[in-house]
């Protein structure tokens, strides 16, 4: 079977261009939501996947894959390692676009066996957009942000009204997914405080 893929994105798209209020460069995300299996920090066996934005249209995630995280003894499960993608993609889609989606496909491509105790570091772009539909593909260099390729993938996110998460979800979703946005909000602007007094 061959690797080659179809081609991506596969319909015309139109650049995804950052919302005007999408955080800079260099801005370190917070947790979406500390109950995430992604990147909750109320989630002791989570991924505890962090993000950082990157030049252009670009998002840097990172993760250490612990013994929690095991398929084969030694060696991260793929499903957790496609979560991690799906995180991170995801969180590109929210934090540089500033439009709630949700995932609707999600490829990976698992080319290196990643270990316990290594980092992987994923690096996100957004590829563009087609009315609601989003596409964004990612790298997953290990143990370095230029290390060998370890996993791909390649996702389409869908942008949906707020009420998305209440009605199918928590009823309470918005006011969690608000306090963890202010949350994430009040430790940046500490950390920024730290950094430059
Ligand atoms: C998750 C938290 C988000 C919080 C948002 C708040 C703040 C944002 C800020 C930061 C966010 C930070 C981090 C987020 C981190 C992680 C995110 C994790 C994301 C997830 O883990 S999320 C869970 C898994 N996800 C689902 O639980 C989706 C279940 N699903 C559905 O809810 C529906 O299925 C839906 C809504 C997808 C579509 O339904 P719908 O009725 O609204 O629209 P429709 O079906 O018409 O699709 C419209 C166009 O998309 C095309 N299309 C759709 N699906 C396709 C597919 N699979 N392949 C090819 N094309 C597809 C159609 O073909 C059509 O295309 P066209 O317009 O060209 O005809």
């Amino acid at each position: 079977m061959s690797r080659v893929s179809q081609p991506w994105p596969p319909v015309p798209v139109e650049p995804a261009e950052a919302h005007p209020k999408a955080p800079p460069a260099g801005t370190e995300l917070g947790v979406h939501f500390g109950e995430c299996f992604g990147c909750g920090d109320e989630v002791e066996s989570g991924l505890h996947l962090r993000s950082r934005v990157g030049e252009g249209q670009t998002v840097h995630s990172k993760f250490t894959v612990t013994a929690a995280h095991q398929g084969a003894p030694g060696l991260a499960h793929g499903g957790l390692l496609a979560c991690a993608f799906d995180e991170a993609l995801g969180s590109t889609v929210g934090n540089l676009l500033r439009r709630p989606a949700v995932t609707g496909k999600l490829e990976t491509d698992f080319r290196r066996p990643v270990p316990v105790g290594s980092t992987l570091y994923i690096a996100t772009r957004l590829d563009g957009i087609a009315g609601r539909k989003i596409y964004v593909s990612a790298d997953g260099h290990l143990d370095a942000e230029d290390g060998p390729i370890a996993v791909s993938a390649r996702a389409l996110f869908v942008v949906v009204g707020f009420e998305h998460f209440s009605n199918h979800g928590d009823p309470q979703a918005l006011e969690k997914l608000a306090a963890a946005h202010e949350k994430a909000k009040r430790a940046r602007e500490q950390r920024e405080w730290e950094i430059n007094p």
